[in-house]
């Protein structure tokens, strides 16, 4: 049963021209003509170069973006251009796990309020109290639920990484969007992370969107495989074809190439992915107007579009 379902997604984004370089403004394409089908209970992987439009894909298909035309069903509803309380409920039932924990994870903000802050966004009931549901949803993570009072700062990354889970678990999603969910944790603790994904898949039945470019990784998770170049999808199928039987060249040029990171640039990368957000966080059930789920669209550049 197809569960998620987007059709012909189109978006693009106004980019500013730059005087000194003579650049004027411009239309750009991230996304152009993205048709999938996401089954209960399956992983599809967006898998793609940096720049493909996978996270454009999965933030429309999130609605946390508008469409620029296209549409998004969610069980055979067009759920587009809902809003206010029809979009408060395809905010319950698609959840988004993102890159950086603790850029997604309010600092001041304890992990039981944390983890059951979609629930208080969607005024709903905390079943049996805020502190024991948080210490349930943390031991379904595997975390310590003695630690509900702890603040993300005294997690590692792939335990503020569970604690994202647990957040997203909390209003029992269908469909769950996993953002380069692993890529910025050590190599041993995305395995960890995947097994926890996994045997979650399991238990709870949602279905996932699972967007990376570590084609390792996705062969661990995948049940099917969708392949991005320029916006588009060039080719979709199950895991196994896809990966041993590519039919498009990109497929093949993407297999063949492998990754060579210098360990430097690397112990970088997670040195910066460890590093609490400067910018407010993208979660607060603090601020005013701002809901716990809401995305907000991280800063670029002037005139940067790729
Ligand atoms: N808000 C925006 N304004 C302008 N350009 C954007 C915006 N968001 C995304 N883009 C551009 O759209 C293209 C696709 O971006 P997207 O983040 O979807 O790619 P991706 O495949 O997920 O890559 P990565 O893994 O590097 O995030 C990129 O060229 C990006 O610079």
């Amino acid at each position: 049963m197809t569960l998620l379902q987007a059709k012909d997604l189109v978006k693009t984004f106004d980019v500013a021209g730059t005087a000194g370089l003579l650049r004027p403004a411009r239309t750009f394409t991230a996304v152009d003509g993205v048709s999938f089908d996401l089954e209960a209970g399956q992983t599809l992987a967006l898998v793609g170069e940096s720049g493909s439009g996978k996270s454009t894909t999965a933030r429309l298909a999130a609605r946390l973006i508008d469409v620029t035309s296209g549409t998004v069903h969610l069980d055979g509803r067009d759920i587009t251009r809902l809003e206010g309380k029809d979009l408060l409920e395809v905010r319950r039932q698609v959840q988004v796990v993102f890159q950086d924990p603790f850029s997604s994870l309010n600092p001041r903000h304890t992990v039981e309020r944390i983890v059951t802050a979609p629930l208080r966004y969607q005024k709903r009931e905390i079943p049996g109290g805020a502190r024991r549901f948080a210490q349930h949803l943390l031991e379904r993570v595997g975390l310590d639920p003695a630690h509900v009072d702890r603040y993300p700062a005294q997690f590692s990354g792939g335990q503020a990484q569970r604690i994202g889970i647990a957040r997203a678990l909390a209003v029992g999603p269908r469909v769950l969007v996993c953002d380069e969910a692993v890529s910025a944790l050590d190599v041993s603790v995305q395995a960890q992370i995947i097994n926890l994904l996994r045997t979650l898949q399991r238990e709870e039945g949602f279905a996932c969107l699972f967007i990376a470019h570590d084609l390792a990784v996705v062969r661990q998770i995948a049940t099917r495989v969708a392949v991005m170049t320029a916006g588009a999808i060039v080719e979709t199928g199950d895991r196994d074809s896809v990966f041993d039987r590519p039919t498009h060249d990109y497929t093949r040029r993407l297999l063949a190439a492998v990754p060579r990171i210098r360990p430097e640039w690397e112990a970088a990368r997670r040195r910066n992915a460890r590093r609490p957000a400067r910018e407010a966080p993208m979660m607060d059930d603090e601020e005013p107007g701002t809901p716990s789920t809401e995305y907000r669209e991280p800063a670029r550049p002037k005139g940067e579009a790729g």
